[in-house]
């Protein structure tokens, strides 16, 4: 599982036109065993069709795609891949039990059906039509299903939304399980705790492009600084002007600093206003790194079809 390792798929300078819309213009991404890769970007950027190049749904106008150094379309390369898409397309009479049978099926070493159903945590849903299933309960479903046939590359397009708390922590669980196994997984999400949760690796695209890649730690050094708030009647225009501070404005009672490095500039908040209360610092988190390498972008022109 090196970095030396053919990695489990691949895409390279892909390019994908939707008539004069460039959906990816160039896109680099290798997915690796024993490695979950979230892919980030706003809507519209690309990440669907991506997934859709690396299934064989779609194929690509220039560049290429490897599944395990072959072909996505190949049957030998689809009996090693797991997938749970938004848009599911599942016949909605059958139940859970005939479902998992089925797909199950299509695979040549099936999971077992009894650890389908702890990894989904599916037990009471079994003998239950798929049509009649909550919204959560169909995403267990569909992860079943994806799973069942031992995937060695699992791609999740926003896997837990409509998720209750509990369930998102099991698939979480499953999700990690599977990981050390070697499985090579791509995940979407908008939960950016999710990406931050499970991802070792983590792409930023945004119109067609990869703008940002690394991992969690690595996205959040991008954004190396801190923010500060707090209650008090010290003027904003004063503090912007000392040393270290990027940003500092007023939001109603609040006083909202940026800065480099928090310590200096609470210090200092300490000793200038006896009054101050509620002091809050934040940290980066991987939301506010995914803002600032999005937002950074803005003065790039959009790319247009030739
Ligand atoms: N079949 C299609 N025909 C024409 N345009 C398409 C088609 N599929 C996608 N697009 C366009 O390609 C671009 C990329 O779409 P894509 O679905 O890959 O984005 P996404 O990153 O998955 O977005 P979201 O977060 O909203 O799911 C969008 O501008 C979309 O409107």
């Amino acid at each position: 599982m090196s970095m030396t390792d053919p990695p489990a798929a691949r895409l390279s300078a892909a390019v994908k036109q939707y008539g004069a819309l460039r959906a990816l213009d160039g896109i680099d991404l290798s997915l690796r065993r024993g490695r979950l890769t979230a892919l980030l970007g706003p809507n519209g950027a690309g990440k669907t069709t991506a997934i859709g190049l690396l299934l064989g749904l779609q194929t690509a106008d220039a560049g290429s795609v490897e599944v395990f150094g072959q072909s996505p379309r190949l049957l030998a390369t689809r009996r090693r891949v797991g997938v749970m898409l938004q848009s599911a397309g599942i016949q909605e009479v059958l139940k859970v039990r005939e479902l998992l049978a089925l797909t199950r099926s299509y695979y040549p070493d099936p999971r077992s059906v009894a650890d389908c159903i702890a990894m989904a945590g599916l037990g009471e849903l079994m003998e239950r039509r798929y049509g009649q299933l909550s919204g959560g309960q169909q995403r267990r479903v569909q992860f079943a299903l994806a799973i069942c046939g031992r995937p060695e590359l699992l791609f999740l397009d926003e896997p837990t939304t409509g998720l209750d708390i509990e369930a998102r922590q099991g698939m979480w669980k499953a999700i990690r399980g599977l990981l050390g196994t070697g499985c090579a997984i791509l995940l979407t999400t908008h939960y950016l705790e999710e990406a931050e949760a499970l991802a070792d690796h983590v792409a930023v695209i945004d119109r067609g492009r990869l703008i940002a890649e690394g991992s969690v730690q690595d996205m959040r050094a991008r954004v190396a600084q801190r923010r500060i708030r707090c209650l008090s009647a010290l003027s904003a225009a004063g503090v912007r002007q000392w040393p270290g501070v990027s940003h500092a404005a007023r939001n109603e009672a609040w006083l909202e600093i940026v800065a480099e490095h928090a310590e200096p500039v609470v210090r200092r908040l300490l000793e200038e206003d006896a009054a101050l209360s509620e002091l809050e610092v934040q940290r980066a988190g991987l939301a506010d790194a995914f803002l600032a390498i999005t937002a950074g972008d803005d003065a790039r022109p959009v790319p247009e079809a030739a």
